[in-house]
């Protein structure tokens, strides 16, 4: 899998709608007085209460996820000076403003509005949507709530995930070393080789994971790893995700590079070693190297193999839901919702290779998301497989017909 950064994604209208309805909802069930503290708090010194610096990478995403490709930064409307002018926190040069008309729009066609259009629609063009430059911290006490802009002159909340703030706050040490808790205490659960006495909190190098998961077993809040009708493993959305939602946040099994990697894997405690092996159930490959090819991602410059990460499914083009960035400081894959996802929905990434041929060259599978065109027996025979591997992927010669 090649390492893409996280993909540019349209807000609509309506989401944003819904986000400030949430968030309304939430302003009216809290206590006025504390409300006016962090309000002025955050008004008075915008900026100060910024990310911290641990989640950097991640608001930039959120920043680039929430921002309209089709609007640009510099827009010299005059209708972005009023917007401009609308928020204190806002600076001008770095507005984001666009026709929330074009955002809701999804038959993809384009987004502008003729100058012969109806006054109305004209009007409606003011109702534009402003990201900020600097997210504002307007709640730390619950879930950490930022405004990140305004739409149609209100504001509008992002809802810093849990994931990334167990980030910071439940990085655990324990017997076993340091975890991450993502979402429950399950993936503290130590890992099922209880003779491993070799992962030490100094060695730092590999995440046990979810050591004693069991099929269907729900140890993460977003969603499952469960049997996928694509091929072996997949996860699967267990409630609804908004875009935008950041859903993983996972140290690498192993860290390693392409040269080193066999004597890597070899070294890798029991416990890790068989997770590693545990990778890719689709085809039950037994060793490492075909592991390697099916379940590595470039991180920089080197692979990471992941317990959880490498669970995902491919899908191609733009049907793939769940985009992936690895943030090289932290040094943890980040997985977050490209899209609004229903509950029961499988969570896809795009492997990053172009076409189902570069897939099946790369990484030897037939690709069955349905959104690519599909190989045929020609096409495998053409990239050397053999009779026995046709059949495998069920491309096999039609049988001719008796006289
Ligand atoms: C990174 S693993 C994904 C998780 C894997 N399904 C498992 O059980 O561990 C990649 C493997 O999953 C399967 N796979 C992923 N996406 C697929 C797709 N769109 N169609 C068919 N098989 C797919 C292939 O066997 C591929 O080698």
């Amino acid at each position: 899998m090649q390492s893409t950064k996280i993909t540019r994604s349209v807000i609509n209208a309506n989401t944003l709608a819904k986000a400030v309805a949430e968030m309304e909802a939430i302003l009216a069930q809290m206590d006025p007085s504390d409300l006016e503290d962090v309000m002025t708090t955050s008004t008075t010194s915008p900026g100060e209460q910024l990310l911290p610096d641990h989640t950097i990478d991640s608001r930039a995403a959120a920043q680039e996820l929430f921002s309209d490709p089709e609007c640009s930064t510099s827009d010299s409307d005059p209708d972005s000076t009023a917007l401009a002018a609308e928020s204190e926190n806002t600076d001008a040069t770095t507005l984001t403003k666009c026709s929330p008309s074009a955002n809701t729009r999804e038959d993809g066609e384009g987004s502008g509005v003729s100058d012969d259009e109806p006054e109305a629609k004209k009007e409606k063009l003011k109702l534009g949507y402003v990201i900020f430059p600097k997210p504002i911290l307007v709640d730390a006490s619950k879930e950490r709530t930022y405004q990140i802009g305004t739409f149609d002159g209100k504001p509008v909340y992002h809802y810093w995930s849990r994931a990334e703030q167990f980030l910071s706050n439940f990085e655990y040490t324990t017997p076993l070393g340091r975890r991450f808790l993502f979402d429950g205490p399950d993936s503290l659960l130590p890992p099922q080789d209880k003779t491993d006495t070799n992962h030490t909190p100094q060695s730092g190098r590999w995440w046990p994971g979810p050591g004693n998961m069991k099929k269907n077993f729900n140890f993460q809040r977003y969603f499952t790893i469960r049997p996928s009708k694509l091929g072996g493993m997949g996860a699967y959305a267990t409630t609804d995700i908004e875009i935008g939602r950041v859903i993983l946040v996972e140290r690498p099994l192993l860290l390693t590079t392409h040269a080193k990697f066999l004597n890597d894997v070899q070294t890798l405690p029991p416990a890790a070693l068989a997770i590693y092996k545990s990778l890719d159930g689709n085809h039950f490959s037994d060793w490492a190297t075909e592991i390697k090819n099916r379940n590595c991602f470039d991180v920089g410059p080197k692979i990471g193999f992941f317990a959880i990460a490498s669970r995902f499914n491919h899908s191609c083009g733009h049907t793939s839901n769940v985009s992936y960035s690895y943030d090289s400081t932290r040094k943890v894959m980040v997985l977050c919702a490209k899209d609004d996802i229903e509950a029961g929905t499988e969570l896809t990434l795009d492997y990053g290779v172009g076409s189902s041929a570069a897939l099946y060259a790369m990484y030897g599978f037939v690709c069955r998301c349905g959104a690519c065109r599909p190989l045929t027996r020609q096409d495998l025979v053409a990239m050397g497989a053999d009779r026995k591997e046709c059949a495998r992927w069920g491309l096999v010669n039609q049988r001719k017909m008796a006289w």
